[in-house]
């Protein structure tokens, strides 16, 4: 028999491309599901949420018996959720907020596979360097975090605003791809030493 097919509920190319460095080809399910805030709700206990929900979503549309992903990142700073800029002078806020201290990168990842699930968090924490107005204002100019949460991109230009990291970088471009192999190993998905029946 083949081995099951990872299904990526994820639009994130980042999220797809991170399943690739590590050997897997995923195929995209849409997981529109509904990202507004509860009150109340901690960081953590809302990725997890965010990402069980994105994979509940892709299983109800890919096929019978398939391994479904889903994924939420969260930058979290003062226990504060920044979400996504909406607009580049949130954008640029966000980053004065982040510039000479640390935060925490929280990913929260979900393995829906036949009839059951698990899920894994990530925290890592993140420092970034001083940063001047001139590069602030550079930085969001550039667009790079637009569509990113806390506005920054670490794969990208943002590398630059980032001195010290604790914790796992794949987590905080999307997917802790430690994690994800343990979760997929689980639903018989081995990223080392082959696939088995799941
Ligand atoms: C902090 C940080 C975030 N990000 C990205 C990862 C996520 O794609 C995004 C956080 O938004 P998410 O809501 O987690 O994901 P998404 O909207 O991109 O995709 P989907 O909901 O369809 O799965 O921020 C980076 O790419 N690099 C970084 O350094």
């Amino acid at each position: 028999m083949t081995a099951p097919t990872i299904h990526l509920a994820s639009r994130s190319p980042r999220r797809r491309a991170l399943l690739a460095q590590i050997g897997l080809e995923a195929v995209v399910v849409p997981a529109d599901v509904d990202e507004s805030p509860r009150a109340g709700e901690a960081p953590a206990a809302r990725v997890l949420r965010l990402a069980r929900a994105k994979a509940r979503a892709g299983a109800a549309a890919a096929p019978a018996g398939a391994v479904v992903l889903g994924a939420d990142t969260e930058v979290v700073v003062d226990g504060e959720p920044l979400g996504k800029p909406a607009d580049r002078a949130e954008a640029r806020a966000m980053l004065a907020r982040l510039a000479g201290r640390w935060h925490e990168v929280m990913t929260g990842v979900a393995v829906v596979h036949g009839g059951g699930e698990a899920t894994r968090l990530s925290v890592t924490r993140v420092r970034f360097r001083d940063l001047d107005a001139r590069e602030l204002a550079a930085y969001a100019a550039s667009g790079e975090g637009d569509d990113k949460a806390g506005g920054y991109a670490i794969q990208g230009l943002g590398a630059v605003l980032v001195a010290r990291i604790e914790g796992s970088y794949s987590g905080v471009v999307g997917l802790p791809l430690a994690e994800t192999a343990e979760l997929l190993a689980a639903a018989g998905v081995r990223v080392l030493g082959g696939r088995e029946e799941a």
